[in-house]
C-alpha cells in the first residue's frame, strides 16, 4: 500500500480522482512489457540480466512468489528483512533494460541495483570478483536514444555507497570503478576493442549498466550496478560463460555474493530513509 500511495501521489490523491474506477484503473492496469501493476509495485527493485537469475534472487527471500514471465521480463517479490523486493529480469542489452526501468518506475520503484555479470578488461580482476560501477562508457545505442554522449552514465552516489559499505562488511571480493556497456559480443572487433578500454581503466564489460544508469538518472530513478565476474580478461569467453550457465562454483559464489550486497544495500537505503 505504501508504494501505491507513493506512486498515486505523483498525480492525484484518491479524493481528487473523478471516479472510483478511475483509480481502480491506475493502480490496477498492468505495464506492457513486465505485465506488473501498481499492486504489484514496491520501493526497491533487483535487476538481474537472465530470467534464471529470478529463482537464486528468491532463495534469499521470504514469502517469495512469482509475478510474471513475458518475453525476457520475469519478476517475483518477496520480503529481505522485512523490506519488500521485486526481482525483475532485464533480459540482455540496454533497449530492454530502458523499457523496463521506464515500466518499473511507472509502478512506483525508486531504487534499482542490476546484479548482472561482466567480461573483466583488468587483469588483475578474478573469477567472481564483484565490480561496482562507480560510471560507464555509454558504448550502447539505448541510452543515445534518450541524450547525447556527453550526459554521464553515473550510478546514484548513496547507493552506491551503501554497495560498498556491505560488500566491505561481508568480506566480499570486490573492486570500484567503471564499465563499459556495449552492444556486441562477436564483432570482427572485439579483442581490439577490449584491448582500448583496458587500456583506459576500465574495470570490466557489460551490456546493461549504461542504460540503466542514463535512463534511470533522467527518469529520477536511484540506481546503482554490481557486476560478477565470469570471465577474465583475455580468456575464452564463450567457454568462461558456458561454464557459467553450467553452475561452475566460483562464479556462482560471485552471484550470491552480489545478490547478498544488493540486497543489504537496500537495508542500508532504508534505514537512511526511515
Ligand atoms: O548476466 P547478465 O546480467 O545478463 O549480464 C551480462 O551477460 C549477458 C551476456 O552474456 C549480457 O546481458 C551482459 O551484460
Ligand atoms: O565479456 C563479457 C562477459 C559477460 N558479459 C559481457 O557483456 N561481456
Amino acid at each position: 500500500m505504501e508504494n501505491e500511495h507513493k506512486t498515486l501521489n505523483e498525480y492525484k490523491t484518491l479524493n481528487e480522482y473523478k471516479t472510483l474506477n478511475e483509480y481502480k484503473t491506475l493502480i490496477e492496469e498492468r505495464q506492457a512489457h513486465i505485465r506488473l501493476s501498481v499492486q504489484d509495485g514496491a520501493k526497491y527493485a533487483i535487476l538481474p540480466g537472465d530470467p534464471g537469475r529470478i529463482d537464486h534472487i528468491k532463495k534469499f527471500l521470504t514469502d517469495a512468489k512469482e509475478l510474471q514471465y513475458n518475453r525476457e521480463m520475469r519478476s517475483a517479490s518477496g520480503y529481505y528483512k522485512g523490506i519488500k523486493i521485486l526481482a525483475v529480469s532485464t533480459g540482455m542489452g540496454g533497449a530492454s533494460t530502458g523499457i523496463t526501468v521506464e515500466e518499473l518506475r511507472n509502478i512506483g520503484v525508486e531504487y534499482m541495483i542490476r546484479i548482472g555479470s561482466c567480461g573483466a578488461l583488468d587483469p588483475s580482476i578474478r573469477l567472481g570478483d564483484l565490480v561496482l560501477v562507480n560510471g560507464a562508457v555509454r558504448d550502447d545505442g539505448a541510452s543515445k536514444a534518450y541524450i547525447e554522449p556527453v550526459y554521464p552514465a553515473i550510478p546514484d552516489t548513496r547507493l552506491l555507497m551503501a554497495t560498498i559499505r556491505s560488500a566491505e562488511e561481508k568480506g566480499f571480493p570486490f573492486h570500484i570503478g567503471k564499465a563499459r556497456s556495449h552492444d556486441s559480443f562477436y564483432t570482427d572487433k572485439e579483442e581490439a576493442i577490449d584491448a582500448y578500454w583496458s587500456a583506459k581503466g576500465i574495470l570490466g564489460a557489460d551490456m546493461e549498466t549504461a542504460a540503466l544508469f542514463t535512463i534511470g538518472a533522467l527518469r529520477g530513478v536511484k540506481c546503482a550496478s554490481i557486476l560478477n565476474t565470469v570471465v577474465e580478461f583475455e580468456a575464452d569467453l564463450k567457454q568462461n560463460i558456458n561454464d557459467y550457465v553450467d553452475g561452475e562454483s566460483i562464479v556462482k559464489q560471485g552471484e550470491e555474493n552480489e545478490i547478498i550486497t544488493a540486497l543489504e544495500a537496500f537495508v542500508i537505503q532504508n534505514n537512511t530513509n526511515n
